[in-house]
């Protein structure tokens, strides 16, 4: 696998990554199920289903629910209708400014590489003012491909100037879906432990580990002397 040559391009997934946008989620889910005369989710679930977009997302509330499936379309379009001013309960993670200020000041182009459509982290990067940081930005309706498939994570590192048959980036998530992602590609993946990942990090394919983003630009810097 490539290594990042500094300053190499790094993309950061977003919910559960830069953002813990599960109460947001959660309470936009539960609006809509009440709409339906369907019984609410706990917070714990509809953060469990979070990381492979919407369809993904609306797929598992339906399952957990026993909602006829053939309601769907019509639950996801009132979800999408509310989903991109669902910012009150949402927070950054601790510290995520302040590293993607350090690493963008260090001159590595940043971008996002996000299962949420485009609309939505267009909003939630506004509410935090940090939409300028990223130079690429690719949603999960972006392209017809979603993570795990590497193509979104391959447009958001050649819009940050990649090599396209060599990137040497680094891509930043929480997930399975990331995971799996910045495996194809390849490019090394570093996870953030305290997102919304069903699996134990060991068996998933990772170059590092953090908890705190205030460990990040270290890590990253070690990157380089990575075989
Ligand atoms: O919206 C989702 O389900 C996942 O979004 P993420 O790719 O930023 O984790
Ligand atoms: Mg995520």
């Amino acid at each position: 696998m490539n290594v990042c040559m500094t300053p190499c391009p790094i993309a950061f997934d977003l919910d559960g990554t830069l953002i813990d946008s599960a109460p947001d989620i959660h309470a936009c889910v539960n609006t809509v199920l009440r709409e339906f005369h369907v019984s609410p989710l706990t917070l714990d679930q509809v953060r469990s289903f979070i990381g492979g977009g919407v369809e993904v997302l609306w797929q598992k509330v339906t399952r957990a629910t026993n909602t006829d499936p053939a309601r769907m379309p019509d639950m996801v379009s009132a979800f999408m209708a509310r989903y991109h001013t669902a910012t009150a309960l949402t927070r950054l993670f601790p510290n995520v400014k302040e590293t993607l200020e350090i690493l963008a000041g260090r001159g590595h182009p940043l971008g996002i590489c996000t299962n949420k459509p485009l609309q939505p982290t267009k909003a939630i990067l506004d509410h935090f003012g940090i939409r300028d940081l990223f130079g690429e930005i690719i949603g999960g309706d972006s392209l017809p491909e979603k993570k795990p498939d590497p193509a979104p994570l391959r447009a958001v590192l050649a819009g940050l100037g990649a090599h396209p048959a060599n990137p040497q980036a680094i891509y930043v998530g929480d997930s399975e879906f990331d995971a799996h992602c910045a495996a194809a590609v390849p490019v090394p993946f570093m996870i953030f432990s305290r997102g919304y990942r069903q699996t134990p990090i060991a068996e998933l394919p990772h170059a590092a580990e953090f908890d705190d983003f205030t460990a990040l630009p270290a890590l990253i810097e070690s990157a380089k002397s990575v075989a």
